[in-house]
């Protein structure tokens, strides 16, 4: 489908219950070419979802219906915001015309083997990657960029939040060889939204609050392969990472920490200026991911409700690393924000329609 400025896609969201499905209703309401037609859950089936979104006004006499092929049949676009594992089959069932985008993991990696090792059952296929931003390059030279490959996509798997903003992070580096990408390490500070609505033990909040927790370490967390897929397409031939998530008490919001040992030749006491200039090329025209200027760090507060994806990068001579530093609200450019961002590029629509960049402050 290629809309015209006047028309309105009608769109259905399974997953309508969840934070996911929830995040893109709130965008979607908003947006000037989308009409919200079905709503799906699962357990909360029958239910409105004016019951369990209550900030979502415009929608709250919508009733859930159970999730079904039947149920998201007849519409320009649908939307997957499902557990792992559980888009894989609905999506085969959906006509090619339809545009489908996959908030789930369920379409996102390449390879099965990577699939099979990090979610243990067979792999639904790969889609065309949603994000934008990805740079694709080789040999240090920057040959196009992922909005390329999404143009007019009826298919588009949504990437991890926390994937987003370490591909983000380091990607510039990479595909320039000015680091080495057999040597990275990224820790981030999570917000617990990222896990869904489901109650889960671990979350209970007379634990979390006041508390910060790591979790899936040791080299176990499923956005581990890919990042690693996507800073190959963004130049490297192999990719070593590190990758371990805290648990923060916040809502929302992912700040990742991400650094690079500097390429051989490259001397760190006078390479500062040098890596500064490959991060404000890699953004300077991006509508949504932005390089912070000098000295000013970004924080989980100034991305709250906004596709923005905010960067700082610095040189640490002593260590001989590249540190950066982006901050994402993981239900909005991690999620949600993302989809949109893709289905307007999808549809031929203005990539930045529905979308806002200005955070909430304080
Ligand atoms: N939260 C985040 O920041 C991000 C989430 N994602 C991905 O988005 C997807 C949704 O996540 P999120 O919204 O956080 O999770 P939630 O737990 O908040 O929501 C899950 C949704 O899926 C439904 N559901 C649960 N079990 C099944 C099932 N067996 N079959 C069909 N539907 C089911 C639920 O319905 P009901 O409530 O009625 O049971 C609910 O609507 C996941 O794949 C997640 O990994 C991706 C990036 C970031
Ligand atoms: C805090 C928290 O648990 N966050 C989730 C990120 C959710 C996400 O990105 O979803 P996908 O699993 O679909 O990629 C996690 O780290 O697994």
């Amino acid at each position: 489908m290629h809309m015209t400025s006047t028309q309105r896609a009608r769109v259905a969201v399974a997953g309508a219950s969840g934070y996911a499905g929830g995040e893109f209703l709130r965008l979607a309401a908003n947006h000037p070419h989308l009409a919200v037609g079905a709503l799906t859950a699962h357990s909360n089936a029958g239910a409105s979802l004016g019951s369990l979104h209550p900030h979502l006004r415009s929608l709250a006499d919508r009733v859930l219906a159970p999730t079904s092929v039947e149920a998201l049949a007849g519409h320009d676009v649908v939307v997957l915001a499902l557990p792992h594992g559980a888009s894989g089959a609905i999506a085969a069932q959906l006509p090619d015309d339809v545009l489908v985008l996959d908030l789930g993991a369920d379409h996102r990696l390449t390879s099965p083997a990577a699939w099979e090792q990090f979610y243990g059952s067979p792999h639904a296929g790969s889609w065309p990657y949603g994000l934008p931003e990805l740079l694709h390059a080789s040999g240090g030279a920057v040959t196009g960029r992922q909005r390329d490959v999404l143009h007019g996509a009826t298919r588009v798997a949504v990437p991890g939040c926390n994937v987003t903003a370490v591909t983000l992070g380091l990607q510039p580096g990479v595909a320039a060889g000015i680091v080495e990408a057999r040597d990275l390490v990224a820790v981030l500070a999570n917000g617990y939204s990222g896990a869904g609505k489901a109650l889960k033990t671990h979350l209970l909040a007379s634990e979390a609050l006041g508390s910060a927790a790591p979790y899936a370490v040791g080299g176990t967390h499923r956005h581990i392969p890919e990042i690693r897929q996507n800073l190959a397409v963004a130049g490297a031939e192999d990719v070593t990472l590190s990758f371990t998530p805290t648990l923060v008490p916040m809502a929302r919001g992912i700040l990742a920490t991400a650094t690079a040992r500097l390429a051989p030749g490259l001397d760190p006491a006078t390479a500062a200026d040098a890596v500064r200039d490959v991060w404000e090329r890699a953004y300077a025209d991006e509508p949504f991911v932005h390089l912070l200027p000098e000295g000013q760090w970004p924080t989980t507060a100034m991305t709250l409700g906004a596709n923005t994806a905010l960067i700082q990068v610095a040189v640490d001579a002593a260590a001989g690393r590249v540190v950066t530093v982006t901050a994402i609200d993981n239900l909005v450019k991690g999620t949600a924000g993302g989809a949109v961002q893709s289905l307007n590029l999808a549809l031929g629509l203005p990539e930045t329609a529905g979308l806002i960049t200005e955070g909430v402050a304080p």
